[in-house]
């Protein structure tokens, strides 16, 4: 499994989008030692020229000692199936960005690296490529890891490094989701008890153990407007999201709620909680990428290896231009060295 001293791998993403060219910036910016990038040699150089960029991009074997330095970029290659333009999706390369994750999930377990971390995909140009149930990165791997459940996590920049129980910040959010890619219309049947209680274990066991957090509390919204409302508005609160809360409670989890999830997030609310779960993906992320898109980071709690990644997306209308921030992958490669450095020590303790 992972080792921490190995280097990080950030996997490049979608080829048409940004990920190619955050990677190169940050390198650039001599902000990648002890990394290596999987994609595509011939489009990495393309976009380093494209944008001006001093920097070397260098092959070298997937599982090789040899890590990037300021001004040189090392690249474990993965071959695009088809050029790919900046802002131009193609599903045949759909394949190739598959296989940038299969590389990173292997070295990751035969602990050639830390941890991977992603730069930006696109979920419909890979379902368009032939990979008709594909969701996102999560869900993928999930599957490739062979685990029946994983958490997505994201946490701005400072709450991310606060490692301590109940911090205080105003604006500095931790947000998970109980369910997370499918379509509204599908949210509430998809709000199950068995999911709630499967994914708040998680969400506690991995605040401690990715996140050094001894006692984590969780604030829980409810799904309905004003929770509710008492059964008025809605039924989930009372007949699914109260008895699994009850029920965690029973364990010695601490969750409270559910909460009105347009209030739970104001400061006053969020004093002493180290994580909100949120029901469905744009009640949560909705709001921390307001309290700090660019500064934030996601992460994949129930994985047997170390996942981060960016709080952005594929961006393509940015993509090829030297505009887009490279900032959430710098804040995603520090988290990512950050839980590997952890786990390593906690399981050097056990
Ligand atoms: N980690 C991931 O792989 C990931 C995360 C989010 C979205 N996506 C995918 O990306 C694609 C596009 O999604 P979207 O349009 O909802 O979100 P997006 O994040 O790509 O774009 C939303 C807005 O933010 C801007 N933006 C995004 N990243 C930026 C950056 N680094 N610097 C400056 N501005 C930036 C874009 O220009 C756009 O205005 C979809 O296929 C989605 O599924 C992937
Ligand atoms: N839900 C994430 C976001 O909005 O930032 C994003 O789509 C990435 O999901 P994966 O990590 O599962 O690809």
């Amino acid at each position: 499994m992972s080792n921490s001293a190995a280097p990080l791998l950030i996997t490049t993403g979608e080829p048409a989008g940004i990920g190619p060219e955050i990677t190169l910036i940050l390198a650039a910016n001599g902000q990648l030692n002890n990394t290596v990038a999987i994609g595509d040699i011939q489009l990495l150089n393309q976009r380093a020229a494209l944008l001006g960029l001093q920097l070397d991009v260098v092959e070298a074997a997937p599982g090789s000692e040899e890590v990037s330095s300021p001004g040189r970029l090392v690249v474990w290659p993965a071959a695009l199936r088809e050029p790919a333009l900046p802002g131009v999706l193609n599903p045949a390369n759909a394949g190739y960005v598959l296989e940038t994750l299969q590389i990173a999930v292997d070295a990751c377990q035969q602990g050639h690296a830390a941890a991977m971390v992603t730069a930006p995909l696109h979920k419909g140009v890979i379902i368009e490529g032939g990979f008709p149930n594909f969701t996102g990165h999560t869900e993928w791997l999930r599957d490739a890891c062979g685990v029946d459940e994983v958490v997505m996590l994201l946490a701005t920049d400072q709450a991310l490094h606060a490692q301590s129980s109940h911090w205080q910040g105003s604006g500095d959010l931790r947000v998970a989701l109980v369910t997370t890619h499918l379509p509204l219309r599908e949210v509430a049947d998809a709000v199950t008890y068995d999911k709630i209680t499967r994914v708040s274990r998680l969400l506690a066991a991995d605040l401690k153990r990715q996140f050094g957090i001894v006692t984590p509390r969780i604030a829980v919204c409810g799904l309905n407007p004003h929770a509710g409302e008492d059964g008025h508005l809605g039924h989930e609160e009372l007949d699914v999201i109260i008895p699994a809360l009850k029920a965690l409670r029973a364990e010695g989890l601490d969750v409270q709620g559910p909460f009105p999830a347009d209030t739970l997030f104001t400061p006053r609310h969020l004093v002493g909680i180290d994580a909100v779960l949120a029901m469905y993906h744009d009640q949560g992320l909705a709001v921390l990428k307001y309290a700090g898109f660019g500064q934030a980071a996601n992460i994949t709690l129930g994985l047997p290896l170390v996942r981060t990644s960016v709080d952005h997306g594929t961006a393509l209308s940015l993509a090829g231009r030297g505009i887009a921030d490279p900032n959430s992958l710098g804040v995603a490669l520090a988290l990512a060295k950050q839980i590997a450095a952890r786990r390593a020590n906690a399981s050097i303790a056990l």
